[in-house]
């Protein structure tokens, strides 16, 4: 099912990787990126006069072991990490995790079993999919440790199964916003398409800025429902690529 009825050519384009373009699987690395994605991605970035962007918690070397040949514009890190043009330098906005936490998350994982962590360098994944009933505790733990520490610039992000240490500085929002200010996106009205809490302040900044939020699979405040499955947007993507390709 879609909901999208926009001409897309006047659209600076945002898109979530996880539970939006791409399946959830059981572990990070066991994604499946089909071939057809990254031609189509590569076509509507071109259709958008390249005003297209990732905008993902992964960092954008892994979006580059994933997405092949496309290096496309994209954020990696919930904000962290910026690279405007395709293919080029990756603008690091903010400091690596200190290795303090690092060390204690480390730890915690360490006795805690079902619980994975994914260091990302400008941001730590706690992973607990393995163990979903712990959450809420391993929430509690993972504020201690920051409190602890002392350290007012990090927080906790919650994310489909994780927990997200990061700077609270950066955020989907502020990847948003950076890309409007610059070609190919400045004139043109923002769409971010999400499924995740950790999209909702990309959401909030595309309409802000009087652009579109759309979100899959899940019901957020003021944020029309564009998608079901990642399998939608998926085959909207194909669909919005024909039609130019057929016009
Ligand atoms: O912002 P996104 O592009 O949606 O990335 C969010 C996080 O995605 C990955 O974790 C999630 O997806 C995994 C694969 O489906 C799944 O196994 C895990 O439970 C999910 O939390 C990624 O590992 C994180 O680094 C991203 O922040």
């Amino acid at each position: 099912m879609t909901q999208i009825a926009y001409d897309m050519d006047a659209v600076g384009l945002f898109l979530d990787i996880d539970g939006t373009l791409l399946d959830i699987a059981a572990k990070p690395h066991e994604v499946v990126v089909p071939d057809e994605l990254v031609a189509d991605l590569a076509a509507l970035s071109k259709q958008l006069d390249g005003a297209l962007a990732l905008v993902s918690g992964r960092t954008i070397a892994d979006i580059d072991s994933l997405f092949g040949s496309l290096r496309p514009r994209a954020s990696g890190g919930h904000g962290a990490e910026l690279r405007a043009n395709p293919g080029g330098h990756v603008e690091l906005a903010t400091e690596p995790v200190p290795d303090t936490v690092r060390e204690e998350l480390e730890e915690l994982a360490s006795r805690n079993k079902g619980v994975m962590v994914e260091d990302k360098g400008v941001c730590i994944a706690v992973h607990y999919r393995e163990e979903p009933t712990i959450g809420t505790a391993l929430h509690l733990e993972l504020a201690a440790i920051l409190d602890g520490l002392g350290d007012r610039t990090l927080g906790i992000l919650p994310g489909r199964l994780v927990y997200e240490i990061k700077h609270v500085s950066h955020d989907k929002g502020t990847a948003v916003r950076a890309f409007m200010a610059t070609p190919p996106f400045h004139g043109r009205r923002p769409m971010f398409i999400g499924d995740d809490v950790t999209d909702q302040a990309g959401f909030a900044a595309a309409q802000a800025a009087g652009g579109f939020a759309y979100s899959v699979g899940r019901d957020y405040p003021g944020v029309k429902r564009g998608f079901d499955t990642p399998a939608d947007v998926r085959a909207w993507i194909g669909a919005t690529v024909g039609k130019a390709e057929a016009a």
